[in-house]
């Protein structure tokens, strides 16, 4: 049902697929953010038409509106928002610590209070695994302590040790053959708690390895160090996913480290702010540099927004029309796609290091 083929190497970075009962998975992949069964703006069409191939939804905000069992009766996810590719849902580890109000932790459960209408709600490692059956998401998260950094080494090895329980509770709970479940590594930037978090999930069956823990406001070097002692110590016949991440300049420095799979907010939340991706580095389209600019924001880009000329842009967002956000995360997710696909050909074509150092090159020093 689900299987990572590795196809090549360069260097450090991967080039494979990730084969699902709902179709392959092209790795390095970009998954765009459909947190609440929608990628805000955009018709299933447009993001399809992105190059994506796996979307994200949320357990946290599906469970809080419209309710996992809503969802199930209106025939889960896909079918709910017209989308039959793979779809990978989070677990609410993350969301519950950086969204829910007042939370507890206990060993049963992490306990908080609807950001929506103040319901308390009790989320544990099995109820987690419910709702993701019951939206139908083809790759579940096993539910994990996401503690906010910087933390005591206390505190982080505590998290730890729970996130390690709570993923043996969600092995256990998770039993469909179409559903795969990702493990996920936490254990801050400590190298030798990531190392000893890595190994012990790669000893549990899991179809999938995620890093987390990282992309909440550590430094991008950072970041890439903590990457870089954690992927060696993941299986190599299993993709790995980087949450949350992030910037062009994160995701190929990242890939340089063995990661496969991301996903962030980045692209659309930055298009519904009239920031556009470029190989030039970032544009802010509400300065008044670009009120006479004929230019579109890329000459070689297949997206609705480049059919117009950057003035033209501009002046949807000094307008408010509601047709500047949805132009520019569809530039913007059209970026990602495009970014993956050069990516994963210059990793073929054993020039990715090449490839890396022109994009930064373009991108500048301040890129995004
Ligand atoms: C809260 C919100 C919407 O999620 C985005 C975005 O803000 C923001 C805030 O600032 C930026 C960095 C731009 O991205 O941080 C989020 C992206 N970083 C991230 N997402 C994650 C999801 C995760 N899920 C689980 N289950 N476990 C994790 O350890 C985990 C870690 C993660 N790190
Ligand atoms: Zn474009």
């Amino acid at each position: 049902m689900f299987r990572y083929e590795l196809i090549g190497t360069d260097g450090g970075a991967r080039r494979g697929v990730f084969h699902t009962p709902r179709g392959p998975v092209r790795t390095p992949g970009f998954m765009p953010v459909g947190t609440l069964g929608t990628v805000k703006g955009l018709t299933i069409d447009q993001v399809a038409a992105t190059g994506a191939d796996m979307i994200l939804g949320n357990t946290y905000h599906l469970r809080l509106r419209p309710g996992h069992e809503t969802v199930a009766a209106l025939g889960g996810l896909h079918k709910m928002c017209g989308w039959d590719g793979p779809i990978l849902t989070d677990s609410g580890g993350f969301q519950v610590f950086s969204l829910g109000a007042i939370n507890k932790v206990t060993e049963h459960a992490a306990t908080f209070r609807s950001h929506i209408d103040g319901a308390k709600i009790e989320l544990t490692p099995e109820h987690s695994i419910e709702i993701q059956q019951a939206l139908g998401s083809d790759v579940a998260m096993v539910l994990d302590h996401v503690i906010a950094l910087p933390a005591p080494m206390t505190q982080v090895e505590d998290a730890l040790a729970r996130s390690i329980r709570w993923a043996a509770r969600c092995r256990d709970a998770a039993d469909r053959q179409d559903q795969a479940l990702f493990a996920i590594v936490q254990g801050g930037l400590d190298r030798t708690l990531r190392q000893q978090c890595a190994t012990e999930l790669a000893a549990m069956p899991f179809e999938g390895y995620a890093v987390g823990g990282l992309s909440v406001g550590e430094p991008p070097e950072d970041m890439y160090t903590t990457t870089g002692f954690t992927t060696p110590h993941l299986p190599a016949d299993k993709p790995r996913y980087l949450m949350g991440v992030g910037t062009p300049r994160d995701l190929l420095e990242n890939i340089a480290r063995g990661i496969d799979l991301f996903d962030c907010v980045m692209p659309t939340r930055n298009g519904r702010n009239a920031l556009a991706f470029t190989d030039e580095g970032a544009i802010k389209l509400r300065n008044a540099v670009h009120k006479l600019d004929t230019r579109p924001l890329m000459e070689d880009c297949p997206c609705l927004a480049c059919r117009h000329s950057r003035g033209y842009l501009r002046h949807l967002f000094v307008a408010g029309e509601m047709l500047g956000p949805i132009l520019l995360s569809h530039h913007n997710l059209m970026y990602y796609g495009r970014l993956m696909q050069q990516t994963r050909d210059a990793i073929e074509a054993g020039q990715f290091e090449t490839f890396k150092n022109a994009k930064l090159a373009g991108w500048g020093h301040e890129p995004f």
